[in-house]
């Protein structure tokens, strides 16, 4: 088609000419171009590589993410994608990009209905309003500054959050919260349609940069929920799932009434979340920049302490997880109350490194209330505390046995070998072994001899499970009621101790009499020594290489 043509109404309003891009056919009325807006320059250009066509992964509390979630909207999303684009440029500037794609598709009236959507999305544009900070208030200024510069969004995550205002999940979009190397949070107000007060949330956004990623591999290796792995070659899905993984974990907490954000929605690494702050949109301080009063006669930080350490006992009982980045800076807090976020590395007990992780939550929530003047209690009596079968797993009980634990303690007494004891007692702990499950013992024969008690992993012991929990009871059912939504992974919940139970004895060798064992260890030995009998010295074995080598040449 000659663009010097008069255009036909139903001729494309734009011709793509090499090296010029896209001009505007001549003739068309302004009325039937998309936009008045300048033409695009080849910078805009979509490229083909691009996938900005999944939509299938938006996700609602009640849904399951086992299978894909329901999309946004149906239809042919890239078509919505590249419309939106020429409606709103690609930097939201009002320039328009047309993709080299579609480039010998007429681009006007070819549906009315996609029309419609992308017209409607482009309403909300001016609802996403990045600079509207607030910084002040217990932030630093420099960070504040940092996020309105650092908030440039890519275009998928810009259709995203349109989607989510014109779905009505909020109806603004604000500053950020916070800003970190993988993640942004920006605040977000819902003004519902019936007048009522406004609602504030906060919209978590994961970014996608590939090194950011490259650590969190160990949270993910080793869990059953990504036991389809994740391919590390595809940066974006990698940080989809862990997005996925926060809401999934967030779901848990906040179903077991552990104090969290409560998830909204998910839609690919964008996740909406309540927001833990004020009314007017000031976010909770984290537990490390809390301004607590320190008037009183008791140090207001160790009923913070008993606090948490009831919160890490239930979300390791009650949620089958460990948080695995506890930490004052994972905590919000809020007149006496301790919030829970940042849960996306949460692993569930039958990761390889729960226990391990655990035992590296104790230590760091240990330092930060130990720094607060807090009397704490040795990390070996907390790990035993929150892996324990059998005790609370709700308040008050939980504060109950942590006032039981302080008095019980053998440092009680105030005497200097108690104090020097648990330290080293501490020292050792911290450095120590942490079986996963029995299989992972090394040498449970030498453990036998020694007092169950001194065992790391004593509350993985069969005899201590041996009150299976009744049938008809849930293992995901609290003392208080509250159960726990885990029909998305129908493995988890249980504990680690009981798939002993439900999977016959245990693979080891001690269940076999004495008698018996003796002998096995016997032929072993022997098998290993004439394997070892046969086998030809290393330096042998290079003499040998060599020679023959030589002989070829
Ligand atoms: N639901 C929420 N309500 C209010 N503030 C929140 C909420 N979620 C997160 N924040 C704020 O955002 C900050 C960062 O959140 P979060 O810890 O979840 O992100 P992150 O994964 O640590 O990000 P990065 O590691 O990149 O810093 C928190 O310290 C908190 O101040
Ligand atoms: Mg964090």
């Amino acid at each position: 088609m000659a663009s010097n043509q008069a255009a036909a109404p139903h001729q494309p309003p734009y011709t793509y000419q090499p090296n010029q891009g896209y001009r505007p056919t001549e003739g068309v009325p302004v009325e039937l171009r998309y936009t008045s807006a300048p033409l695009p320059s080849q910078d805009y250009i979509y490229q083909d590589s691009d996938d900005y066509d999944s939509d299938d992964d938006v996700y609602l509390p009640g849904d399951d993410l086992e299978d894909e979630g329901a999309a946004l909207t149906s239809g042919d999303i890239t078509k919505q994608f590249n419309r939106q684009r020429q409606l709103q440029g690609a930097n939201g500037s009002g320039v328009a990009a047309l993709p080299r794609s579609n480039a010998q598709k007429p681009t006007a009236n070819t549906s009315a209905r996609v029309d419609d959507i992308d017209a409607e999305l482009a309403r909300h544009a001016n609802k996403i309003k990045l600079d509207s900070v607030k910084g002040e208030q217990g932030r630093d200024k420099d960070k504040a500054d940092r996020a309105t510069s650092e908030l440039v969004l890519d275009q998928r995550t810009r259709m995203i959050l349109l989607k989510m205002i014109q779905r009505g999940v909020v109806s603004e979009v604000h500053g950020a919260i916070s800003t970190g190397k993988e993640a942004n949070v920006y605040g977000a107000v819902l003004e519902p349609e019936d007048g009522g007060r406004p609602i504030q949330r906060a919209i978590k956004i994961y970014k996608t940069a590939i090194l950011v990623f490259k650590d969190r591999e160990r949270y993910v290796t080793g869990e059953h929920r990504f036991k389809k792995g994740v391919n590390k070659s595809n940066n974006r899905d990698m940080v989809k799932q862990w997005a996925e993984k926060e809401f999934r974990n967030l779901k848990r907490l906040h179903s077991a009434a552990i104090a969290c954000p409560e998830p909204i929605m998910l839609k690919s690494h964008v996740l909406v979340m309540e927001f833990l702050g004020d009314k007017r949109g000031y976010a909770y301080p984290r537990l490390r920049d809390a301004n607590i009063s320190e008037e009183g006669t008791e140090n207001p930080w160790r009923s913070l302490y008993v606090q948490l350490l009831g919160i890490m006992r239930r979300l390791y009982k009650v949620c089958s997880l460990v948080h695995a980045d506890l930490s004052e800076y994972n905590i919000l807090y809020n007149d006496n109350q301790l919030y829970v976020i940042d849960v996306s590395q949460s692993v569930e007990h039958d990761h390889p490194r729960a226990l391990e992780f655990l035992r590296m939550d104790i230590k760091n929530v240990g330092d930060f209330f130990r720094r607060k003047g807090v009397d704490t209690l040795p990390d070996r009596t907390i790990f035993d505390f929150i892996t324990a079968h059998d005790g609370p797993v709700a308040e008050p009980e939980l504060a109950q046995a942590v006032e039981h634990l302080y008095e019980t303690r053998p440092a009680a007494d105030g005497s200097a070998e108690a104090a020097a004891a648990e330290e080293v007692d501490t020292e050792v702990f911290r450095n120590q072994y942490i079986p996963q499950n029995l299989n992972q013992v090394y040498d449970i024969e030498k453990d036998a001899e020694r007092p169950t008690d001194e065992l790391v992993y004593k509350n993985m012991l069969a005899e201590k499970v041996a009150t299976k929990p009744e049938a008809g009871g849930s293992a995901g059912e609290s003392e208080d009621g509250a159960s726990v939504d885990d029909t998305d992974d129908e493995e988890s919940g249980s504990e680690v101790d009981e798939s002993i139970f439900d999977k016959g004895p245990p693979r080891g060798k001690k269940h076999e009499d004495k008698g018996e064992k003796k002998q096995h260890k016997q032929a072993v030995k022997e098998e290993k020594r004439a394997k070892r009998a046969e086998k030809i010295p290393k330096a042998v074995k290079k003499k040998l290489i060599a020679a023959s080598s030589k002989k070829r040449k």
